[in-house]
């Protein structure tokens, strides 16, 4: 197969969908690579590398998307991105479509058949390709809202492991999944005070003996969270209902129970927020205020330390796009149900439920879509 990808085009994103390690597998494998000369550049892989690995480099992204049968990326296309995307051709990436009803109008309208890296599942019931995007935004999670918390960038100037004397910062984290255990874990090294909601009482009993008393579990209903606000320092968003959108657990109201200078890390932003007050950040331009409380809601967050988590993306997404090229993407996905469940849009057709409910979109089932 012809594979290709890209330099990514949003904002401050520097990581690359294929590292060189992964072109010099899929060509061993027989596969033909085409990549946009400079795409790994951000990543610190130069171009010598990928063609000493065995990659045919363009230098007009255009080439790539007319000529590869399946493009590899990390975020999800762009405007101009979705504009040179085909039928017959697969688009394997991050989408995030719940919460973009442009994206998905496009994709669909595209015909390319599109498997989302954030909806593959695997057999313990996780999000393989997802989760290693999770450690890392969940690693930075506390490290971006220690910053906000200064009192330059518009925090209450709380410093997050206190000195002695003084108490710690109080960080709640509501969604005790991959990023809400990430972020616990450098919230708890840093010395807060953590505590963290789930509604899964196993994840819960799993958060209880591994940080064996170092963090409070709670359970996640509106009163608690509610009762939190007043003394929390640091709110860190970390729920996902898989594929759809985000639910509301802070409304602009409760920003009133908080203390001024609090701040809300919404790392959840990619699936649409789980504040209402949250709206997509960049990298470049990442804080903002709401009724005096600060917000840090970067839909890409791991862009900002591109080299480690490009190579902890690739690891997870490389077997998948060996077996989407090495069998094709429709026997790849016959024969791997968590797989398929990253199919998302394929020949004009909608095949993600929890997105056609968000966006009252009819779907094809999946399966249903493997025969057209
Ligand atoms: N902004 C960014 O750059 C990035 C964002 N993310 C996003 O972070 C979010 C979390 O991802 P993961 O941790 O991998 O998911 P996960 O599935 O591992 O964990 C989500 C957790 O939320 C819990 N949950 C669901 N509803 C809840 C509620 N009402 N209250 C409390 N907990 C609730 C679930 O029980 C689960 O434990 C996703 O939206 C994901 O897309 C992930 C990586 C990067
Ligand atoms: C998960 C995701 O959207 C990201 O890593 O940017
Ligand atoms: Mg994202």
């Amino acid at each position: 197969m012809r594979i290709g990808s890209v330099k990514e085009i949003k904002a401050q994103e520097y990581r690359v969908g294929l590292p060189p390690a992964a072109v010099r597998e899929a060509v061993a494998h027989g596969h033909e690579v085409l990549i946009e000369a400079g795409a790994g550049i951000g990543a610190g892989f130069e171009d010598a590398e990928y063609t000493d690995a065995g990659a045919r480099l363009v230098d007009d992204p255009a080439e790539v998307f007319a000529e590869a049968e399946m493009v590899v990326k990390v975020k999800e296309p762009q405007p101009s991105e979705r504009a040179q995307l085909r039928e017959g051709q697969v688009l394997f990436t991050y989408l995030h479509l719940a919460p973009d009803r442009p994206q998905t109008e496009d994709l669909i309208a595209s015909g390319v058949t599109a498997i989302a890296y954030e909806t593959v599942t695997d057999r313990a019931g996780g999000l393989p390709l997802l989760a290693p995007m999770s450690e890392v935004a969940g690693r930075l999670a506390p490290q971006t809202g220690a910053w906000t918390l200064q009192k330059a960038n518009g925090g209450r100037g709380v410093l997050m492991g206190g000195v002695p004397g003084v108490r710690p910062a109080n960080v709640v984290i509501v969604g005790g999944g991959v990023v809400g255990t990430a972020a616990a874990r450098v919230a708890v090294g840093m010395g807060a005070n953590v505590t963290v909601l789930d509604r899964s009482v196993p994840r819960m009993s799993y958060l209880d003996d591994i940080f064996q008393g170092r963090l409070t579990t709670q359970f996640s209903s509106a009163q608690a969270i509610d009762a939190l606000l007043p003394t929390a320092d640091m709110v860190i968003g970390a729920v996902l209902i898989p594929g759809a959108a985000a639910p509301k657990l802070v409304s602009r109201a409760q920003l009133g129970r908080m203390q001024p200078g609090a701040v809300l890390v919404d790392v959840a932003i990619d699936q649409g927020g789980c504040f209402e007050t949250s709206r997509p950040t960049t990298h470049q331009d990442p804080i903002y205020e709401v009724d005096g409380i600060m917000h840090y809601c970067v839909a890409n967050m791991p862009g900002a330390v591109p080299r480690t988590a490009t190579q902890a993306l690739s690891n997870a997404t490389l077997p998948f796009v060996l077996a989407l090229a090495n069998k094709g993407w429709r026997q790849a996905c016959e024969d791997d149900p968590h797989l398929l469940a990253g199919l998302n849009v394929h020949a004009g057709a909608l095949t993600s439920y929890p997105v056609g409910r968000a966006l009252e979109i009819d779907v094809v089932s999946p399966t249903l879509a493997l025969k057209r």
